[in-house]
């Protein structure tokens, strides 16, 4: 397993927005968190990425215990996850969002950047490759130069997948990727999803767009009021009863 997470907690005062979740990412599959909204899917994102700090419970990165580690450290152990389109800079190019973006991530402060050596260059010159190999492979390396303010919003997804891409992770956390895109770009996003699958990377996503979800995942959880109500593959869930009952009055899941 790439990742292991054990009675997984997290309390905001008396709420409880993640409730004892036991979960495994396997290696090279694409695996899915659906749930209605306030479920606790975000914040069970943010767990993992050493963004919010548990209540109680373990994380195992690679068998290495992550529980507490920030959210730079995390990232360099290999662990990507995606950003709403609107943390991008607009008047900045794509190449240099990318280029930005992997630093801000995998960086705790601007030492090394200010004491310019030539380990440092040579680092920055490793960076612009990575930003330019992640660029080539979600399909944007003729619009490396375009300002994000002139590109299309599908594009603008791109760009926060390639900003992930470029800190070199095993394992890729994509949230609500489809947000805000029409139908044929979600199935074209989709597609480099399956790509992202098909050359090695793991990738563990939230998506409310359940077509996609269930045409994707190999594996899907269900959470609900923070508690894992359901794990199993599209088809399992699908016919689930609590997963169903869960969704009743919202959104289908059919
Ligand atoms: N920083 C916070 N402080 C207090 N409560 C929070 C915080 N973050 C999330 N919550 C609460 O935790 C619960 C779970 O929220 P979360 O955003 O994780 O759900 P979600 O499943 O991602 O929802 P959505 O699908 O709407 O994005 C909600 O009741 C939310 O109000």
């Amino acid at each position: 397993m790439l990742l292991t997470v054990e009675r997984l907690t997290k309390r905001f005062g008396g709420l409880t927005a993640v409730n004892r979740v036991d979960f495994q990412v396997p290696e090279g599959q694409i695996t899915a968190i659906i749930g209605p909204n306030g479920a606790g899917k975000t914040t069970f994102f943010n767990l993992i990425s050493g963004f919010h700090q548990p209540t109680e419970g373990k994380i195992l990165f690679k068998g290495e215990d992550i529980t507490h580690l920030p959210a730079h450290k995390v990232a360099r152990l290999g662990m990507a996850r995606t950003f709403q389109t609107t943390q991008l800079f607009e008047q900045a190019t794509v190449l240099d969002n990318v280029l930005i973006g992997q630093r801000m991530r995998t960086r705790s402060g601007l030492w090394d950047g200010i004491l310019n050596t030539r380990r440092h260059k040579e680092e920055l010159n490793r960076c612009y490759e990575k930003a330019v190999d992640a660029l080539h492979f979600v399909g944007l390396v003729e619009m490396a130069h375009f300002p994000v303010s002139v590109i299309p919003q599908e594009a603008k997804k791109r760009v926060a997948i390639a900003l992930a891409l470029a800190t070199d992770p095993q394992l890729v956390l994509l949230d609500e990727i489809a947000a805000g895109v029409n139908a044929d770009e979600t199935v074209r996003l989709a597609r480099l999803i399956e790509k992202m699958a098909n050359h090695g990377l793991t990738v563990l996503l939230i998506e409310h767009k359940m077509k996609m979800v269930m045409g994707l995942a190999d594996k899907i959880m269900v959470l609900n009021y923070g508690q894992k109500i359901a794990e199993g593959t599209p088809e399992e869930i699908r016919q689930d009863k609590k997963v169903i009952e869960a969704y009743l009055g919202g959104e289908q899941i059919a």
